[in-house]
């Protein structure tokens, strides 16, 4: 078995290839490595790194690179806990990409969405204890991401000129988080801090993060990841069965009206993006992120 021979070292799954181990199901260096994913031999943890230059927003190719990967590390029977994070300095994720959603082709937005979709389905309700760590920022769909955990471990802010920040941020863009991302800020930090967090679009500081239950620890930058895959490790060893049932109590209902209502919240979204006012909201955005550049 993989865990039980293999010396501790972490293994590309490339690599492991290489070394003649037998893990054809896992993603290789196609999809330009838009997720990377490794696997500690000795623990059995696995790390999912998001690899998308420059901000790891999330396109369709993201979308689906992520939930491949996810998807490879769960066939593995003898893996229980799995790590998210960024091969980037400084940023998780910037949330959606937004020139998804710049005059889109309907075919492709519907493609989009459904993929977007889907990582809620296989990380929020995966059956693996899931880390995020969070390196930097995630706004929005970023944010999704690390909700979508079972565990936020995130950079401290202490000391830094420009900390990293999370939150839904959506109504600053004049657009609206979906009903289910915003039931998973709900849960996670309550009804109060979440109707404040959504309604003025707030991007909280790791510190304002941690002191709402956004993130669940802050650790220095450079321990960000060893962290969260310690953390993995604990998580690993509660009894599966058990872990996933508690998980789903808290999770199931959410799950199944997604599952229930999934083409009716596409094409709101769909409807919803292709909109003038939203296209010029969208253009203006687009514009405001180039000019920051400049
Ligand atoms: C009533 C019922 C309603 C139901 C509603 C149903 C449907 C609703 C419809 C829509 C819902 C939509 C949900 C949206 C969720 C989202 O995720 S929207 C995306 C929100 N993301 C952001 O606002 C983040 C924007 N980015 C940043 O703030 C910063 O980039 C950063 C992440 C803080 C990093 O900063 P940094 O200084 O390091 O980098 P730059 O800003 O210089 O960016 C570098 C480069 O990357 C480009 N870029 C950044 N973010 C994005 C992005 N999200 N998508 C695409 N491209 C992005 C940026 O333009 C730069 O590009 P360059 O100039 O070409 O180098």
């Amino acid at each position: 078995m993989l865990v039980a021979t293999l010396s501790k070292r972490l293994l590309r799954v490339g690599q492991a290839k290489r070394c003649g181990l037998s893990l054809r199901s896992f993603s290789d260096a196609k999809d330009k490595d838009l997720v990377l994913t490794s696997i500690d031999g000795d623990t059995g943890v696995a790390t999912i790194t998001m690899n998308q230059a420059p901000v790891n927003s999330l396109s369709l190719e993201m979308c689906q690179a992520i939930t491949t990967a996810i998807k490879e590390v769960e066939s593995q029977p003898e893996i229980q806990s799995l790590v998210l994070a960024s091969s980037l300095p400084g940023v998780f994720c910037a949330g959606l990409d937004i020139t998804e959603l710049h005059k889109p082709d309907e075919k492709r937005l519907t493609d989009f969405w459904h993929s977007f979709q889907q990582i809620y389905f296989d990380l929020y309700g995966s059956r693996l204890a899931t880390i995020a760590a969070i390196a930097g920022h995630a706004p929005a769909a970023g944010c999704m991401l690390a909700l979508s955990c079972d565990y936020r471990i995130m950079v401290s802010g202490a000391g830094s000129k420009k900390p990293s920040t999370i939150g839904l941020n959506e109504t600053k863009l004049g657009i609206v988080a979906p009903s289910w991302l915003g039931y998973q800020y709900i849960d996670t930090i309550g009804q109060r801090q979440a109707e404040l967090g959504l309604s003025l679009g707030l991007l909280h500081q790791p510190e304002q993060a941690l002191a709402i239950g956004l993130v669940d620890e802050l650790v220095p930058r450079e321990e960000v990841l060893s962290r969260a895959q310690a953390e993995a490790v604990k998580w690993g060893k509660i009894p599966a069965k058990a872990r996933l049932a508690s998980k789903m109590l808290a999770r199931k209902a959410r799950l199944d009206h997604l599952a229930a209502t999934r083409k009716e919240d596409n094409d709101f979204f769909r409807s919803f993006v292709t909109n003038e006012t939203a296209q010029k909201i969208i253009d203006g955005y687009l514009q405001s992120l180039s000019k920051k550049k400049s």
